[in-house]
């Protein structure tokens, strides 16, 4: 039985101004989801989102209120080892609130491969690999610290592969900040740029003809997420990937944007997606179009990093890797043990569950009172 749901909102500064079109990010909110059910067992999941509300439609506190005042209740007493029907009931009586239900849908999940003492990536299919590579994203705002940045997380072994955040100066101030980066790191690292859709189409037909001639290998989101004609104008156009996030709301534009041929790679994310099941499902349409996969964060903690690890472990193809390191970007820890990364991969939990226990302690002393 589903017992009690709790919703918990965590302030942690990052470890450097985090740059994006959209935000400048100098501490994140993590939004957490406790759900106890009536065997002991209990389940973490997670909601966090970027920069309030200009990143997307869930503030974390609009989130605590929904779930506190809405979900919640509907859920209470409910079967805990069914989760098929508590989120059935859930994604029929609740309207959008994406987040929201990825994070119950976390927690339910995480309750119920603990129960049946298994990995959480044997629930979803199971996993086709025990780690996964980590891009690291360099948005300082200033090309020789990021450079510095760069060489560092190269010589730790932690990441090769480099998302560059532009969008706020212009095309051209951003064209020469990437390429310059791109040179100083050489041809063996992967260098990609995520525009968090700021330009205008025309803007990017320059700004993209210009990065691809400097060897960029990935173009994320140069415009606005409502705009798939022009994405898949701007796909047929040049043959540097374009990857669609922002306009990837779920199977159901991941299956418009299949239909017309409106990127090359999907940016999967279990919260933009609604939850683990409908990521897997962007996922599955993503492979059936022949469309690339990318590993997409929100740039949570550790309970939405693992649960995202565990589904992007069931992905059979996974040619762009991921960007899992949220935790790396935060100056606290808020499970026992943190998430490894090693020789440029994060290893997917594999305890029961998501894996990953939270330090109760530090939680109580770092919760938003
Ligand atoms: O991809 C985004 O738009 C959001 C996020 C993911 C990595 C990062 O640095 O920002
Ligand atoms: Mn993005």
């Amino acid at each position: 039985m589903i017992k009690t749901i709790e919703t918990i909102l965590v302030d942690v500064p990052t470890i450097r101004p985090h740059k994006l079109s959209v935000a400048i990010m100098n501490a994140q909110t993590l939004v957490l989801v406790r759900v106890v059910c009536g065997d002991g067992i209990e389940g973490w999941g997670e909601a966090t989102t970027i920069g309030g509300l200009s990143y997307g439609e869930e503030s974390p506190e609009s989130i605590k209120t929904n779930i506190d005042t809405h979900i919640a209740p509907l859920l209470l007493g409910m079967d805990a080892s069914q989760v098929g029907k508590a989120m059935a009931k859930i994604r029929k009586i609740i309207q959008g609130n994406r987040f929201a239900k990825c994070a119950i849908e976390t927690a339910l999940l995480d309750a119920q491969a603990r129960r049946l003492k298994i990995p959480l990536s044997e629930l979803l299919g199971g996993r086709v690999r025990d780690a996964l590579p980590v891009a690291w994203t360099l948005a300082s705002g200033d090309t020789s610290k990021d450079i510095a940045e760069a060489e560092k997380m190269l010589a730790l072994r932690r990441h090769r592969i480099f998302k560059l955040k532009i969008g706020l100066r212009s095309v051209a101030d951003d064209v020469a900040h990437v390429l310059t980066i791109k040179k100083a790191l050489g041809d063996d690292v992967s260098v990609r740029v995520d525009v968090n859709q700021a330009w205008s189409e025309l803007d990017a037909v320059n700004g993209i003809a210009a990065l691809e001639a400097g060897g960029i290998d990935l173009i994320e989101q140069p415009i606005r997420a409502d705009n798939k004609a022009g994405l898949a104008r701007l796909a047929s156009r040049f043959s540097v990937a374009l990857m669609a996030d922002e306009s990837l709301h779920g199977p159901l534009d991941a299956f418009d944007l299949a239909t017309i041929a409106g990127a090359d790679v999907f940016a999967v994310k279990i919260t933009q997606s609604g939850g683990l099941i409908p990521a897997i499902q962007v996922a599955t349409v993503a492979q059936l179009a022949g469309i690339g996969l990318y590993g997409g964060t929100m740039l949570e903690g550790g309970v939405g990093t693992a649960a995202s690890a565990h589904v992007f472990s069931t992905f059979s193809d996974l040619s762009y890797g991921t960007e899992l390191f949220g935790p790396l970007l935060l100056t606290e820890e808020v499970l026992v043990e943190p998430l490894v990364y090693k020789d440029f991969m994060l290893q997917v939990p594999n305890k029961p569950g998501l894996g990953v226990e939270i330090d109760r302690e530090k939680l109580n002393f770092l919760r938003r009172k």
